[in-house]
């Protein structure tokens, strides 16, 4: 039935504004206005169909996403984007592709840690697309270790030049994206070598292919590492290895807003820390947390559509089975990621805000909150990546299965997201950035330095001020005991943010009792979780636990009739979603009835191959056939 809403009862059903949630989840009412057109343009716009991603060759889907960021770029100039608009628009076109890196990495690298004058020179032609960028740090035998990188980029004062080289095959730059066939220039990481001296890993800008005819520059062999997980997926993107033959670039092609290398060979280093090298990933993480919320949402809207759609037994004489949705136990698996997924849009807002301050205060040359910025950038996006991706699945699951399908979007969207708990910092790794933050801060309680923002409740935990260990002693024995304390700090900081978000005015009919709702089961949910640490730790009793999992379930069926209504607020629309399972109006069957015959498999009646393999078996020919 085209046409018909098969959710309408569903929505009917809803006790909240859900015009005024929308501008919540967006976070302004501009934001909301920005983001309802493009996404509507996108979606409206054939040239950005996303549809046959899962048939098509990995040289076809390549082709496909260099014309899609093509037209994309035509599109924000012919339509006077602002960057704004612009970046919405590539969130929508939703493909992963080169651009991401340029705009991502490749310009805020540049931003942060090249001086005024490396700014103006290089800053323009990157806007304008002149050069395309990509951020060639990892290498084959080196990533999560970046102090251990062997690219060198040794100083030649004869020439006023640094020589780059990847001296071993482990030294090759591998995984960058855009690097593969796209990118003309890197921001290449490589260890410092002046007068004989290793000065430690810096960035360079480095030029790879012609800006004529995009073959490699001389002394560079460059190329895609291969295929990844996922039919369609992250295939659209050309991770690529480089390595470098004594490579020449003048000297102002290091980024030296950190330290410089004079004509002369003298090494100096500014007054800013050399933690500030690290700036771009500060940056991306802080982006990767807001990301979060997008991927989880999508799924959960997906997943929470379908719930209301699908029905199986409990027919009553002869009438409609029951609606998944109305079992408990799908309840218990969905609506704590529901309320995650509001819960990572406000921590993400939060970290936005954290990120603008220390930028902020950098500039002013106040490095007093860098080592907590890192810290939450690091444990965030570690957290919410694994939570995520871990809900993506789940939400797979939920949907039975259809599920499985590409056409239900869920697949593809995993083989995305997945990447995300490994890329700009392994997630394990940086829980072990967070817990050495947390136990430095445990060494120095009690001593004249108090601690402050996200770890000032330090102090008032009364166990913590008789630890008077050293940081490192015991650090690497307990490492996977110190993992869980950094992600019980992380979770600490993601329902305290929900609960400040909830102290602000929030206007609309219901919205911010929904959202109370929303920030209960999230916290509830963890307490669940982790029952066992909260009693063997005397935080709550077992009584405590008990009443703890009665407003659990109290609460699930508090959401429940809004359930449709909390996913609309996301104001996705079926391109975006791209998935049959959680179209906007709940017709699945008959699309996913449809769906099945444009498979290409579906072109012919009679297979391809079944002259050759299928009938000689059944035709008992398989001996004297030639296979
Ligand atoms: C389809 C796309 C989907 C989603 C993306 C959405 C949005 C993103 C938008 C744009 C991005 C575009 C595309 C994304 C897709 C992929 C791109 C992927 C890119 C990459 O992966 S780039 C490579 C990233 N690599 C890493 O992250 C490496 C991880 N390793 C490290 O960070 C460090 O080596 C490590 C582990 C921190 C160790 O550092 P080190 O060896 O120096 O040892 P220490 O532990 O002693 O640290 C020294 C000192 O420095 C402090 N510190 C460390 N890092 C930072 C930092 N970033 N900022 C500030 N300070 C830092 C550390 O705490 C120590 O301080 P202390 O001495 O204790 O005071
Ligand atoms: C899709 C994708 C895109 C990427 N894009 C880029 C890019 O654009 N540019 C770029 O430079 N790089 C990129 N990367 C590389 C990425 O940043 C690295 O893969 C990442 O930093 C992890 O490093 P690794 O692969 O060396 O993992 P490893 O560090 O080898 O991790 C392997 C295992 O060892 C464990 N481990 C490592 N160190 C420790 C430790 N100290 N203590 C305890 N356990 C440890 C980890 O937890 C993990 O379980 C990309 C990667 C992917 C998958």
């Amino acid at each position: 039935m085209e046409g018909v809403d098969h959710l309408a009862h569903e929505r009917n059903k809803s006790e909240f504004d859900v015009d005024a949630m929308k501008i919540v989840w967006a976070g302004s009412p501009h934001a909301f206005v920005v983001s309802d057109r493009i996404s509507k343009l996108v979606a409206s716009d054939p040239g950005f169909r996303k549809d046959n991603r899962s048939t098509l060759s990995r040289k076809e889907l390549f082709k496909n996403t260099l014309r899609k960021a093509a037209y994309a770029w035509k599109t924000i100039i012919d339509l006077h984007l602002s960057e704004e608009e612009a970046a919405k628009l590539r969130f929508y076109v939703d493909e992963p592709a080169f651009t991401d890196v340029h705009w991502g990495m490749f310009i805020p690298a540049i931003k942060g840690q090249g001086t005024e004058e490396q700014q103006q020179k290089w800053l323009p032609l990157a806007y304008k697309m002149q050069i395309i960028g990509c951020y060639a740090q990892t290498e084959l035998g080196h990533g999560s270790n970046v102090q251990g990188l062997e690219t060198t980029a040794t100083f030649d004062p004869q020439t006023d030049e640094f020589i780059i080289h990847s001296p071993t095959l482990t030294s090759s730059k591998w995984w960058p994206g855009g690097l593969g066939k796209v990118a003309t220039h890197a921001i290449a990481y490589a260890l410092l070598i002046v007068g004989g001296r290793e000065q430690g890993v810096h960035g360079f800008i480095v030029q790879l292919r012609s800006l004529e005819d995009h073959s490699p520059l001389p002394g560079m062999t460059v190329g895609d590492i291969g295929m990844k997980f996922g039919n369609g997926a992250y295939n659209a993107m050309d991770n690529g290895v480089l390595r470098f033959d004594h490579v020449r670039i003048p000297r102002n092609q290091m980024l030296m807003r950190v330290s410089q290398v004079t004509c002369e060979g003298k090494y100096k280093q500014s007054d800013v820390p050399r933690q500030l090298v690290y700036g771009a990933m500060l940056y991306v993480r802080q982006t990767i947390v807001a990301d979060a919320s997008c991927a989880l949402s999508r799924a959960v809207c997906i997943a929470t559509r379908y719930s209301a759609v699908r029905r199986q037994f409990g027919s009553q004489n002869g009438g409609p089975e029951t609606q998944v949705i109305d079992y408990k136990t799908q309840q218990s698996r969905l609506f704590p990621l529901l309320a995650s997924a509001y819960a990572f849009r406000f921590v993400g807002e939060w970290l936005k805000w954290l990120y603008a301050d220390v930028t902020q205060r950098l500039q002013a040359n106040d490095f007093s909150t860098l080592p907590e910025a890192h810290a939450c950038t690091a444990g965030l996006k570690s957290l919410t990546t694994t939570a995520t991706a871990d809900g993506i699945e789940e939400c797979r699951k939920l949907c039975g299965g259809h599920g499985y399908l590409c056409s239900s979007g869920l697949p593809e969207l995993f083989a995305v997201y997945v990447p995300a708990c490994t890329y700009e910092g392994e997630n394990t790794v940086l829980l072990l950035q967070v817990a050495r933050f947390l136990m430095k801060t445990v060494s120095q309680l009690g001593s004249s330095k108090k601690p402050v923002g996200t770890i000032a409740y330090m102090t008032r935990v009364e166990h913590l001020m008789q630890c008077r260990c050293g940081v490192q002693r015991g650090f690497a024995e307990l490492s996977a005991d110190l993992v869980e304390a950094a992600v019980a700090h992380c979770q600490l900081l993601v329902v305290s943010k929900f609960i400040e978000k909830l102290q602000q005015e929030i206007p609309g009919k219901g919205v911010k009792q929904q959202l109370e709702v929303l920030c209960n089961i999230y916290a509830l949910f963890l307490l669940h979780k982790h029952q066992g640490d909260f009693l063997s730790t005397g935080c709550i009793t077992p009584k405590h636990a008990a009443l703890a999992n009665d407003e659990l379930r109290s609460l699930y069926s508090q959401v429940r009739p809004n359930a449709i209504a909390l996913v609309d607020a996301f104001n996705y629309t079926d391109h975006y979603l791209g998935s049959i399972l959680g179209c906007y109006d709940g017709n699945v069957y008959p699309k996913l009835y449809e769906a099945a015959w444009k498979d290409p498999l579906n072109e012919s009646v009679v297979p391809d191959g079944y002259h050759q393999y299928i009938r000689p078996l059944l035709k008992q020919e398989i001996r004297t056939a030639r296979l």
